[in-house]
């Protein structure tokens, strides 16, 4: 398929969801146009400037498409699949790979057991929240979990300067693999397991693997809509694998697309706030994952990040971009509440200790090249309670009409 970019007028950082007000925001319809490409391909140009790639309508017409539209587009592809696999109750897969595979059926809860003790080893607090949810909902999320984990270490772990693209083409495989009931070790096995009791898509874990492709090849973001897909890619994807295990509550009134948006919003706040608290750490290993147009628009460059020296003009273009995440965030919020009500803690959990570092970045006057932006045990501590008490309120499509 030919690659097409071109550059559309952008609203800017204050007034559009890319930092604007996202409930007035309408959401594009669903398309059935024909993507020329979302992923290569940059031109140079002017700030403040979308680079987003062409779409051709039914009507043939050629259509500008924006990462969020494109974002939008897989979101309604899986809530569409939820609600149909919901319908049929397609039954699990998994009993016919297992039996190929010399993985007893009681290895599996060895291997869920195994999933839950990594989670517990790189995320206590979360791990922590999970324990309220239903045990087959625990167990399938703490599989998810050490698949992303993995994914992640592949480019971040200590091996991480051998992994080529051919590397991630054979995790990929693998993939498909266990997604067809064929595992290739325990962790593997539980997801595969996973995958047959909950009406789970491959295509957020493509998607991921496809985010950590473009961390190999790219150490520089043009702009908020290059930055948004990779937010997408290497988080929001999370939130879409989670939600049908997480559930929506019987009562919600809100549609599913609304809650899948919800689950996506909460991943691109969380991997924005991880951005802003480890700029330091990022610009160490030659990375700058702020849009470089905004940060011109600031008066500053590449330099002053790794000079690392907090002035008024990095304190205001980090107001910015910790308003734009906190945007985020609300959004999320919303989506929480319609989850089934044993979900809600972790997540509502989840959502508050990672916002509470956009809080610690401002104590630290800003300044996140030398000092990391820490929430403290008690602060976590304090959070638990707090989650708990909001994963009691009504769903807010019960409280507020239709959502
Ligand atoms: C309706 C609604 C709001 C539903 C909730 C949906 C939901 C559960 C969303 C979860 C969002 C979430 C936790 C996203 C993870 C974002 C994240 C931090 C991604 C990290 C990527 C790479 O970043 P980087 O390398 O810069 O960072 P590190 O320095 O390495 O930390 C990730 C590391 C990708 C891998 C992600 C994980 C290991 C987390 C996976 C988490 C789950 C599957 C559990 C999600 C469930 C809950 C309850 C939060
Ligand atoms: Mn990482």
């Amino acid at each position: 398929m030919a690659i097409m970019l071109v550059r559309a007028a952008s609203p800017g950082l204050s007034d559009s969801h890319h930092g604007g007000n996202l409930k007035k925001k309408k959401r594009a319809p669903a398309r059935r146009w024909m993507l020329c490409s979302l992923k290569y391909g940059i031109e140079p140009g002017r700030s403040s400037a979308v680079y987003s790639s062409l779409a051709v309508s039914p009507a043939g017409e050629a259509v500008v498409v924006s990462s969020e539209q494109k974002v939008y587009d897989v979101v309604l592809k899986q809530a569409a699949l939820l609600k149909q696999q919901l319908r049929t109750q397609a039954p699990p897969v998994l009993d016919v790979g297992l039996q190929d595979l010399e993985i007893p059926r009681n290895g599996l809860k060895e291997a869920y057991d195994r999933c839950g003790e990594i989670c517990e080893e790189y995320a206590k607090t979360f791990y922590l929240g999970t324990l309220l949810m239903t045990e087959e909902r625990r167990r399938a999320i703490w599989a998810i979990y050490v698949w992303c984990r993995r994914t992640d270490e592949l480019v971040d772990g200590p091996n991480a300067n051998y992994i080529t693209p051919t590397a991630l083409d054979r995790w990929e495989k693998r993939l498909e693999d266990l997604f067809a009931g064929r595992p290739y070790d325990m962790l593997d096995a539980a997801l595969s397991d996973t995958i047959s009791r909950f009406p789970i898509d491959i295509q957020p874990f493509r998607d991921m693997i496809e985010g950590m492709r473009s961390d190999l090849r790219k150490a520089r973001y043009k702009n908020f809509d290059e930055l948004y897909m990779y937010c997408y890619y290497v988080a929001g994807t999370v939130g879409l694998m989670s939600v049908p295990v997480m559930g929506i509550a019987p009562e919600s009134k809100a549609t599913t697309e609304s809650v899948y948006s919800a689950a996506l919003a909460l991943g691109i706040a969380n991997q924005l706030t991880n951005i802003l608290r480890d700029v330091g750490e990022d610009a160490r290993r030659g990375r700058v994952y702020l849009p470089q147009d905004e940060l011109a628009q600031a008066g500053l460059s590449d330099e002053d990040i790794f000079k690392g020296v907090v002035t008024n003009r990095w304190r205001n273009f980090m107001k910015k971009q910790i308003k734009r995440a906190r945007m985020f965030f609300e959004e999320a919020e919303r989506g929480v509440t319609e989850l089934s009500q044993a979900s809600r803690w972790p997540v509502w959990a989840s959502l508050l200790l990672y916002r509470q570092i956009l809080d610690e970045i401002e104590a630290n006057d800003y300044n996140n090249f030398t000092k990391r932006a820490y929430v403290g045990k008690g602060k976590k501590l304090l959070a638990l309670p707090v989650a708990y008490g909001k994963s009691l309120l009504l769903p807010c499509s019960l409280r507020n009409g239709q959502n």
